[in-house]
């Protein structure tokens, strides 16, 4: 059953609308929330998470307003922000039990043994007396999970949490938020695809504010099966295919153009059927020519 309902928010910063009256119901589980530079992502996590209010619209958490009832929900979160702000100079262990604190895990038995536990957890255990300050980005991103942790959250909440990381501490990163488990809600916003490919069974593609697709990723990318067509082509001749044909991407591979067409037959001209993946079914979601589950039918 669906934890979280987001019923057409709307959140506008001057004239610029960040949230068109966005509607979307989120399951248990890894939810991946997928969307370029500027689609709104971190205005619905920060209003998710309680940080600002949104102009319109309804949050209910297990059935709970919110917006009105902003503590129900901030006892049950936990937010890893896509800026953690600035690193202290104190150490992992030390600024772990002060936010224990903070979140109201006063009993200084069960701080420190769920505060050793996540260090141990994030792999962060042994660098624990280390000033956050020094760590690597991946080690503060670890660290970011750990604090969002704590209090064992019912919503946890990354936004943008693999940016800047190398694949080896991408891939850490991966399996920590998995190990996170189906019992409680889990957002991942972000504009890398492979990360919601790897991780999440569920997803929304956000863009302008709106919520343009919705589904399982397996079943998106089922949608486009048979229906995208590739070609390498010359530098110069790319405006040409894009002319003539429905483009949803084009990339570059050994120093060639390739020219990637959703058609729902053969277009012929040099074209060949290709197997598509997730990052197709985004640019094909951006591009507008997607079959879309909106969604109105998906919730
Ligand atoms: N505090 C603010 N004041 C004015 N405009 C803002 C503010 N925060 C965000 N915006 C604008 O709102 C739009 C959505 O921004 P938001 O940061 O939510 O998107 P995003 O999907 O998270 O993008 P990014 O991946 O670049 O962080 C953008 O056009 C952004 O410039």
């Amino acid at each position: 059953m669906s934890r979280l309902h987001i019923h057409r928010l709307t959140k506008k910063y001057g004239s610029l609308t960040a949230l068109n009256g966005l509607s979307l119901s989120i399951p248990n589980g890894m939810f991946g929330l997928l969307g370029p530079n500027g689609a709104g992502k971190s205005t619905l996590m920060r209003t998710l998470a309680t940080l600002q209010p949104p102009d319109e619209g309804q949050i209910l958490f297990d059935g709970t307003d919110i917006l009105r009832n902003p503590d129900f929900l901030r006892s049950r979160l936990g937010y890893l922000p896509q800026d953690f702000g600035v690193y202290p100079r104190v150490s992992a262990l030390s600024l772990l039990h002060h936010l224990a604190i903070l979140k109201g895990i006063l009993h200084p038995g069960e701080r420190r043994e769920q505060v050793d536990a996540l260090l141990h957890q994030t792999h962060l255990y042994h660098v624990r007396k280390r000033a956050v300050s020094s760590f690597s980005g991946g080690m503060r991103q670890r660290f970011g999970i750990a604090q969002a942790l704590l209090g064992n959250p019912q919503l946890l909440i990354a936004d943008e949490p693999t940016a800047g990381l190398d694949p080896l501490e991408r891939n850490r990163f991966h399996d920590l938020l998995s190990e996170v488990g189906e019992q409680i809600v889990v957002i991942l916003s972000t504009h890398i695809v492979e990360d919601v490919h790897d991780l999440c069974q569920d997803m929304a593609i956000l863009a302008a504010g709106n919520i343009i697709l919705r589904g399982k990723p397996s079943q998106l990318t089922e949608s486009i099966r048979g229906r995208i067509w590739r070609k390498s082509v010359e530098h110069n001749a790319v405006a040409a295919h894009q002319l003539a044909w429905n483009v949803v991407s084009v990339r570059l591979s050994g120093g060639k153009k390739q020219v990637f067409v959703l058609s729902d037959s053969d277009p012929g001209q040099g074209f060949e059927p290709i197997e598509p993946g997730l990052e197709l079914v985004y640019f094909t979601a951006l591009n507008g020519a997607a079959r879309p589950e909106k969604e109105s039918a998906a919730c």
